[in-house]
This record gives structure tokens, C-alpha cells and sequence, in this order.
């Protein structure tokens, strides 16, 4: 697999790298968790914007995002925007979106931009090319509550990302069944050895999914979302646990 190196943290190489993400309203709420997670055994913080009470204000964002990069001292900063469609908190309309993706990359503070594929659509490669310029990596992402596409569909939509230029290509679907587990599981590994262009994020939501976000590195997942508290989709586990599994699971 390659490496997307981002202020020394190699994603892609050794143990999956994990993220803690923060799901709160208010601007207060969210630079108090972004002071605690700064200290906890994590590699990277989500801002997931789409909680924010502030969402529909450039200027609330921008405030808040700068203070966010400060709370986090060095943990990497990934932003995400969860469009209602994609199982988030708010819907955009297709300018609304673009412009808070632009809006973050103005603002200089992020290490990752979060792209939902479909709701990008056609202005993938031209966003991605902005996040580059901007010396952001791009976390291409989408997202299934109701199912698993199958394997060959998986693959495909992540070949995709990587031929837009995502850095890191990521799925989240949900299963219906164990064989739904094994087949994101075999796309992760299919795109470990045949498409290594990029690492890839994958995961198998709720509980009977739940293998897939501590499995990663045998299978070809670079990172996983955990559970500091409050989890932000259906299947995290603990921190405690995932950093204890990760370990012993270490090849
Ligand atoms: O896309 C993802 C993955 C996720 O949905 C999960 O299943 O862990 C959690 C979200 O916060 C994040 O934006």
C-alpha cells in the first residue's frame, strides 16, 4: 500500500491510524472535546461541521476552525461536512456545499478535507486539484446506511476516487448480512493489492460490522473512527478498545 504522509503521520503504513470524531452544536462544546481529545492516544480529530449550530455562517466557521486548530495542538484535522443524504445532520444544496469546502480550504486550518463523491459529482477533480493547491489531502467519501453494494461495485467506486485524485478513498456501508461483512472486506483487500495507487478507508457499520474497523491493517483499511464518548455512526468501538485490538493485531 502507499503512504499519504501529513506532518509525519505515514497513513497507509503499520497500524491503521485512528480518529476520534467530534459530533457537538456548539462552538463552546466543540473546543471543549478538541481540548480533551488533543490529549488522548489518537492520531486525528474529525470536525464534523454538519453538527455545528454555526453551519450556514462562513464567519462562525472560519472563527471556529481556527480555534479548533489551536485546541488540537498536533493532531491532525480532518473536516468533514455529513450531507443529510449521505446519513449527516444538514442537506446543502450543490453551491452550498462547494462553498464550504472552499470556505475551509481558505481558512488554512485543515489537514483533510472530507468529499462526498456523489454529492461532488462532476466538480471532483476540479475540488481536489483546489485541496491540493491549498496543501490539503482529500478524504473521498461514501457513504451506504441501508447496505453493501457489492464487491465489485465497491472496488470500482474507490478506483474512481483515485483516478479523481483522492488521496485517500473511503466507503462506509452498512450490512445486512455476515456475507455483507466479508465482501467490504475482500473489496479493501482488493484494492490493497491490485489498486495500491492510494491507501483506502473502508468500514462495515453497525455491530456486525464492527470487525471491520479493528481489522484494518491485515485487510488494507489505513484508518478507523473510534468512540471517545459519543460516536458519530452506528458500529464504533471504544477508544480504549480499538487502540488494545489494533495492537495485538499488529502484523
Ligand atoms: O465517514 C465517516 C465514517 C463514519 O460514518 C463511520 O462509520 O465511522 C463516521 C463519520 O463521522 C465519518 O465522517
Amino acid at each position: 500500500m502507499s503512504c499519504v504522509n501529513i506532518r509525519g503521520c505515514r497513513i497507509g503504513e503499520g497500524r491503521p491510524k485512528v480518529i476520534l470524531p467530534i459530533v457537538e452544536r456548539t462552538e463552546a462544546a466543540i473546543l471543549e472535546k478538541a481540548v480533551q481529545f488533543s490529549t488522548l492516544p489518537a492520531d486525528c480529530v474529525e470536525w464534523r461541521a454538519d453538527w455545528f449550530e454555526g453551519f450556514q455562517s462562513p464567519a462562525a466557521i472560519a472563527r471556529c476552525i481556527q480555534k479548533l486548530r489551536v485546541a488540537l495542538r498536533d493532531k491532525l484535522l480532518l473536516v468533514t461536512f455529513r450531507t443529510k443524504a449521505e446519513g449527516g445532520e444538514q442537506a446543502l444544496s450543490h453551491p452550498e456545499y462547494l462553498a464550504f469546502l472552499r470556505l475551509i480550504l481558505d481558512t488554512d486550518c485543515a489537514d483533510l478535507l472530507d468529499i462526498e463523491f456523489f454529492t461532488a459529482g462532476a466538480d471532483l477533480p476540479k475540488l481536489v486539484e483546489q485541496a491540493h493547491s491549498a496543501g490539503v489531502a482529500v478524504v473521498c467519501s461514501s457513504h451506504d446506511f441501508a447496505k453493501t453494494p457489492p464487491r465489485a461495485e465497491l472496488v470500482c467506486r474507490m478506483v474512481q476516487m483515485q483516478q479523481a485524485g483522492a488521496d485517500l478513498p473511503k466507503l462506509a456501508v452498512m450490512p445486512q448480512c455476515r456475507t455483507d461483512v466479508l465482501e467490504l472486506l475482500a473489496a479493501t483487500a482488493e484494492m490493497a493489492d491490485l489498486h495500491p495507487e492510494t491507501p483506502v478507508i473502508t468500514m462495515s457499520m453497525g455491530a456486525l460490522g464492527a470487525v471491520s474497523r479493528l481489522a484494518g491493517e491485515a485487510f488494507g483499511s489505513a484508518m478507523t473512527f473510534a468512540n471517545p464518548g459519543q460516536a458519530s455512526a452506528p458500529g464504533q468501538v471504544s477508544l480504549d478498545i480499538v487502540n488494545e485490538v489494533l495492537d495485538a493485531l499488529h502484523l
